[in-house]
Parts: structure tokens; sequence; C-alpha cells
């Protein structure tokens, strides 16, 4: 069961937060612990734990260890804050702890209450979304929303594993997801785990098996989505929206509220761009000319007409303001 695989564990007796060191997977399950707030700050920044739920908790955990340890907690914010700079999660996660620690709360207290919600708010987004899916379908996608995205479950993946759970007979497909490859190494390894079935394709693969309508469904996670219902989500999730449009294949957006920014506009977000190495080196051989340089930017942008819904833990939506405000009065 997707329960038993959590990327995030809080251990009380040691004061000590265990990760699943997610640059190891698929071929070693190994776990990175972290004693301080710096050790959190670059676990999120090397991606020993990534996706936008997951990165949340994970810095929680972070600024309760800056209290534990009598460190200045708003140094180590502001050190947590600067990790990354595109999944909400981690400053609302964040604000949220500061925002407690202020009202003489604890740290910890607060980061655990973060931690089981996200537990809860997955399962809730499986248990909703997964009424989309039918019997049969193939499912495509992205990068990793899954369990390791989370603190369990996932996003997107919960959907696939709810109807999974229920006797759908589901495939998934699943992008490789250049250049991390949170795809070919994540989703297929926490799905294969559960014996879901799965296969990879290549990100240039996804048009073509649009086209032999092969595909039924996409769904994926989100790093922010905009009060108009714009989402910022991995590299390459525009063009498949893209594709879902002129294909007349539905584009679903699983996320929970934590993941909605009702402040910013476009131009306040900031698309990650990450060091071009990752795109140049193939495990360690150099596949670019020494002398050419890559592009190698995190996250894109998908307006909302190219969404058909968005699934959240308070239910499905149209990626509309006025049906996005509703959720967060409910
Ligand atoms: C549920 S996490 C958000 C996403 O959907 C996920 O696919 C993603 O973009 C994560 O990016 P990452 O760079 O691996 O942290």
């Amino acid at each position: 069961m997707a329960k038993d695989l959590r990327p995030i564990i809080w251990d009380d007796d040691k004061k000590e937060l265990i990760l699943i060191d997610q640059r190891k997977l698929p071929n070693k399950l190994e776990y990175f612990i972290c004693k301080t707030y710096e050790d959190v700050a670059f676990a999120i920044k090397d991606m020993v734990v990534r996706g936008a739920p997951a990165i949340g908790v994970s810095a929680a955990y972070g600024l309760a260890l800056a209290e534990i340890r009598g460190d200045d907690i708003y140094k180590a914010y502001e050190v947590l804050k600067n990790t990354r700079p595109t999944a909400v999660n981690l400053f609302w996660a964040l604000d949220r702890c500061l925002e407690a620690y202020k009202n003489g709360k604890s740290i910890l207290e607060e980061a655990k209450e973060i931690h089981n919600e996200d537990v809860e708010t997955c399962k809730k987004i499986g248990m909703i979304g997964e009424k989309l899916i039918e019997d049969g379908d193939t499912i495509l996608t992205h990068c990793n929303a899954g369990a390791l995205a989370t603190s369990a479950y996932g996003t997107a993946l919960s959907v696939i594993r709810f109807a999974f759970y229920n006797g759908k007979k589901i495939k998934v497909i699943a992008d490789e997801t250049r250049p991390r490859l949170q795809g070919a190494k994540l989703t297929a390894f926490e799905l294969s785990y559960e014996g879901i079935p799965v296969k990879v394709i290549t990100d240039n693969t996804a048009g073509f098996l649009m086209q032999k309508g092969e595909i039924d469904k996409i769904i994926v996670g989100a790093d922010r989505i905009l009060a108009d219902g714009t989402v910022y989500n991995k590299i390459g999730t525009y063009s498949l929206a893209v594709l879902a449009k002129y294909h007349g294949i539905p584009f679903y957006v699983a996320a929970p509220l934590s993941t909605f920014d009702l402040k910013s506009k476009e131009e306040d977000v900031i698309i990650e761009e990450r060091d071009e190495k990752e795109v140049a080196y193939i495990d360690g051989v150099r596949i670019v000319p020494e002398n050419v340089g890559c592009y190698n930017y995190a996250f894109d942008k998908t307006p909302p007409e190219l969404i058909t819904a968005i699934i959240t833990e308070k239910g499905i939506v149209k990626p509309n303001k006025d049906d996005i405000l509703k959720l967060f009065s409910k």
C-alpha cells in the first residue's frame, strides 16, 4: 500500500528528520538523516527530497530543528525559504510555522500537524479524483506527483492509486521527465512497487501515443496554482497540455489547497533554473559539445484554458477564479 512508502519520517526520540534519499532511487532505498536545519536546506536544494508538498513538510521540520537546537529562527526561515523558488508549498509551510512560533506554539507541533494533514489531504485527493477514471483507462502522467512528492499517496498518483485500489483496470504511462528523470526513476518505481501497471516513455513519445489514440486521460500535479487557474508544474507540462487540447484528451491537475497561491500574479512567480550540467551530462558523460550552453528551466506555466479541471481535497473545480475562490470558503 502507498502509505508504506513515506519519504518523510520524524524520529521523535532522536529529534531527527529521516528522508528517503530520492537521488539514489530506484537502485537504492537509502535514508538521509537531517539533524540541523542546514541539513534540511541542503536536502531540499540538492533534491534528496523533492515535490511541492514534500518540500513544504520537510522545511517545516527544518524550522522545528532550528527551534530544538536553539538556532536563530528567522535566519533558519530565510535559509530554508531560499532553497527552491517555484513550489509555493515551501513558503506556505514556513509561514505557517513562523506564525505558530510567534503565537507561542511549538514549531515541532505545527510541523507534525502539517505532515499529518498532508497524508489526509492526499488521500482525499485520490478518493475524490478516482471518480474521473474509467475502467480500462490508460493515463499519462509527467514527473513524479506521487507518494515520494508528498507525505503519502501523492497527488496525481493518489488519483491513479485509488482507481487501482477500487478495482479499475488501468495502465499508466510515465514520461521519463528529462533531465532529472523523476518519471522514469520515481513514478515507475513507486507504481511498480505496488503492482500498478506502468510503462516509461521518452518525453518526446507522448504526442505520438496521443495521435495513436492510446492515451485516455492525462493527470499531473502542480507546484503552484494561481487564483485564475494558471498552473506551474514540471517543465514539459505545458507541451503536454497543448497536445492534449489538440487531441481532445482530458487534462487534469491534482493538487492540495496548499499549492494555490491566491496572492501572486504571473510576474511574481520565479521559474527555477537549475545547473545546465543536468542537461549537458548523462551519467557523468558530457553529451553536449564543450562550447555549447543549455537551458535548464525546471518548471513551466500552463494556462487555464488548457486544463479540464483541478482535483483538490475539497472537490473538483474548473480552472477559473470564481470556482477556485469558492474552494477556500468551504
Ligand atoms: C506533487 S509535486 C509537483 C509536481 O507535480 C511534480 O511533478 C514536480 O513538478 C516536482 O518537481 P521537482 O523538481 O521534482 O521538485
